[in-house]
């Protein structure tokens, strides 16, 4: 890696295990969602996340997808409750990664961060490479598929405590999706940085690949657990710990 002034950083099998995000922060939602839909019933934050679920289920449907589960605009607060369930359910199972369940999902898990029960489990060696990277004056971003609160409240309540402080922004898919070569340009254009100038760290091939194309210097994170590496990946520099990035 040569000359970068700017880091950006994917979460889930980048700073963050795999697992976390699979065994902990999914259950959450999945065993939780009963109990928090009859706790926030009625309320102005839950209505608008129903609001956007609803419109993504209403374009999926207009989209074909056969799974797609619509959520009605009247009945019983249960019948609602029931389809709000099983839609969140197929999404989860499916690992979308669509703006209204992102959202949904940080906004349950605000509870939990904030009661205690979670913790965002950070990799040992990324505060000492964030810590790197803001000495010799880089910059330090975030982008995820989850949703920016989420992020924030990831970082914000880490088992390394809170490390806000070492980013400079965070980027969703609002930006564009991941896997699109122009979400990269959007990102770069929004921080004003020439794409070259711009390391993007993560475990995802079809991630690295849009933002080399969009010019961006890469690296490939392998942690334990991540999906196995094919053939695509062996153009890229692999990194299985931070203090592997020079
Ligand atoms: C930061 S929210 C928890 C992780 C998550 O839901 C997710 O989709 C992470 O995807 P990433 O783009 O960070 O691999
Ligand atoms: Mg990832």
């Amino acid at each position: 890696m040569t000359n970068y002034d700017t880091v950006v950083l994917d979460i889930e099998g980048t700073i963050t295990p795999i697992t976390f995000v699979k065994d902990i922060l999914f259950p959450f939602v999945t065993q939780g969602l009963d109990s928090f839909l009859t706790r926030t019933w009625g309320s102005e934050d839950l209505n608008k996340h129903i609001a956007q679920l609803r419109e993504q289920a209403k374009n999926d449907v207009e989209n074909g997808i056969p799974e797609a589960v619509l959520i009605p605009t009247d009945g019983s607060p249960e019948k609602i409750k029931a389809a709000i369930k099983k839609n969140i359910e197929w999404q989860m199972a499916a690992d979308r990664k669509i703006g209204a369940l992102k959202a949904f999902q940080g906004y349950m898990w605000k509870e939990g961060y904030s009661s205690g029960e979670l913790r965002g489990q950070v990799y040992d060696d990324v505060v000492p490479a964030l810590n790197k990277w803001r000495d010799s004056g880089k910059k330090i971003y975030i982008y995820s598929s989850g949703s920016v609160p989420a992020q924030k409240l990831l970082v914000g309540y880490s088992d390394k405590g809170n490390i806000m402080e070492y980013f400079s922004g965070y980027f969703d898919t609002t930006i564009g999706l991941k896997t699109e070569v122009q979400s990269y340009v959007n990102i770069a254009k929004d921080i004003s940085k020439d794409p070259k100038q711009i390391l993007f760290v993560t475990d995802n091939i079809k991630e690295i690949l849009a933002a080399h194309q969009a010019g961006f210097q890469v690296v490939i994170s392998d942690r334990p657990g991540n999906a196995l590496l094919g053939p695509e990946s062996a153009a890229f520099q692999i990194v299985t710990a931070f203090d592997q990035i020079q």
